[in-house]
């Protein structure tokens, strides 16, 4: 993909749905008794991957452009795979589903693409085996490929070394499976899909924030059967951010991002980009399924650094790479902190943006857990993916205030979290 600056981006656009609310709808449509209708499912390949793994797994899922229905066989009604289950690019697929998956009577594999049969598995492998799963790393790395074998799962109290919504999924979903009650505490609240929507369909889960601290704790109760759920899924602040920030620094610009997910687990990016000095405003404000949400209008802003570091991390971890732009083109310095999980995504976040930017002509130094960026001026370059969507979206952003032409190297990565993003992109210039 070639892209080149522009100035004047008017209009509205709204973005596909909730990438982990989707993965979670089908999930726990999957184990709840009778059918799940979702609306707005993310129809992007780590969201086809879980509905393709429940597939193997017995489930009946109808697809009707955005529309999916899951005809749930209640918590045991899963079937043993005849296959290994491939969960392509998706980290939220292989761990939320391993929880699900030590739970079952039935042996089961799973694996994924290079990226995801790279990425760490002992953080759920551990916590699972302390409840009695038999979860083992089949090369012996702490990676994927995954071998699962039934195993009788008892409650534990899990104190979590990282706030992940994967890892504390994982676990309070073997819960529900579990002889007891099943706790996980995190250094700081990670988004709370699961514990939102579990309770939708019916689970005993409670969330607590630990008083004076910034811990939190989330406790399943199992014994509940699940029940069908009617699901609308709302757009994806992780998608609206490339838009936002698109028109927050490309000049003369206004954009209305509309129906997006604002979940104070996941707004961080929202409190940066008025942090910036963002003209930003939440108009519509409304709460559906549990889940709040908004339109977003940003116009166009002198931005400036901030430093980002602490509890927001968790609220905005992916948005990480398009934070990093806006810091590029913004006045003075920024300094991300307490960032390290961006080791672990689709590719070394902190490497894959730090190198990047440099090749655009930033003044940008990594750091073990962040980066420091002096802003200034960007120019057109080559920009090495190395297949990760995030990067390919948030340096076509920056391609739009750079000087002179940039290519975004295996652009088709888009694919897993936002198929239609060079269309809407399009539609917007
Ligand atoms: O639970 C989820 O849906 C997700 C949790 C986050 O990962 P971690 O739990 O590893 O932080 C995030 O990066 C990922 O895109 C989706
Ligand atoms: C990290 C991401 O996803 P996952 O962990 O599900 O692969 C992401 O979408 O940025």
């Amino acid at each position: 993909m070639e892209l080149s600056s522009i100035t004047g981006l008017k209009g509205k656009v709204s973005v596909p749905g909730d990438k982990s609310i989707s993965h979670r709808s089908v999930m726990f449509g999957s184990l709840a008794q009778g059918t799940t209708e979702i609306h707005n499912y993310l129809m992007g390949a780590d969201c086809l991957a879980t509905i393709r793994c429940f597939r193997k797994m017995g489930i009946e899922i109808e697809e009707n452009g955005s529309t999916v229905l899951v005809h749930g066989r209640g918590l045991h009604g899963l079937s043993a795979p005849s296959e290994i289950l491939d969960v392509g690019n998706s980290g939220t697929t292989t761990r939320l589903l391993s929880g699900i998956l030590a739970g079952q009577p039935f042996d089961s594999k799973l694996s994924g693409d290079e990226s995801l049969n790279s990425r760490p598995m002992k953080r759920i492998i551990d916590p699972l085996t302390q409840m009695g799963a038999h979860v083992s790393s089949i090369l012996r790395n702490g990676c994927a490929p995954l071998y699962i074998t039934p195993g009788t799962l008892h409650g534990i109290h899990y104190e979590s070394p990282v706030a992940s919504a994967q890892v504390k999924s994982c676990i309070l979903l073997a819960g529900l499976y579990a002889d007891g009650e099943t706790a996980v505490t995190e250094p700081s609240l990670s988004r709370n899909h699961t514990e939102l929507m579990l309770r939708e369909f019916g689970a005993d889960i409670r969330s607590v924030h630990d008083i004076g601290s910034t811990k939190a704790t989330a406790t399943i109760i199992p014994g509940n059967e699940l029940s069908a759920q009617k699901i609308t899924v709302p757009g994806d602040i992780s998608s609206a951010a490339y838009f936002i920030a698109a028109g927050l620094i490309a000049p003369d610009s206004e954009v209305l991002v509309e129906n997006v997910g604002i979940n104070p687990t996941r707004a961080g990016f929202l409190k940066v980009c008025e942090d910036m000095g963002g003209d930003i405003s939440l108009l519509n404000e409304r709460t559906e399924g549990g889940e709040k949400i908004a339109d977003v209008l940003v116009r166009t802003s002198r931005l400036h650094g901030v430093t980002v570091e602490g509890d927001i991390i968790p609220a905005l971890i992916d948005e990480i790479p398009m934070i990093a732009v806006m810091a590029a083109v913004a006045e003075g310095t920024t300094v991300i902190k307490d960032a390290a999980e961006l080791k672990v995504k689709e590719t070394d976040r902190i490497e894959t943006v730090t190198d990047n930017l440099k090749a655009m002509g930033c003044d940008v130094t990594p750091t073990s857990d962040g980066m420091v960026i002096n802003g200034g001026k960007l120019k057109g370059a080559a920009i090495h993916t190395l297949l990760d969507h995030r990067i390919a979206m948030a340096f076509s952003i920056a391609a739009l205030v750079a000087e002179g032409n940039t290519k975004i190297l295996d652009s088709h990565c888009v694919d897993v979290s936002y198929p239609t993003f060079y269309d809407t992109f399009e539609d917007l210039l």
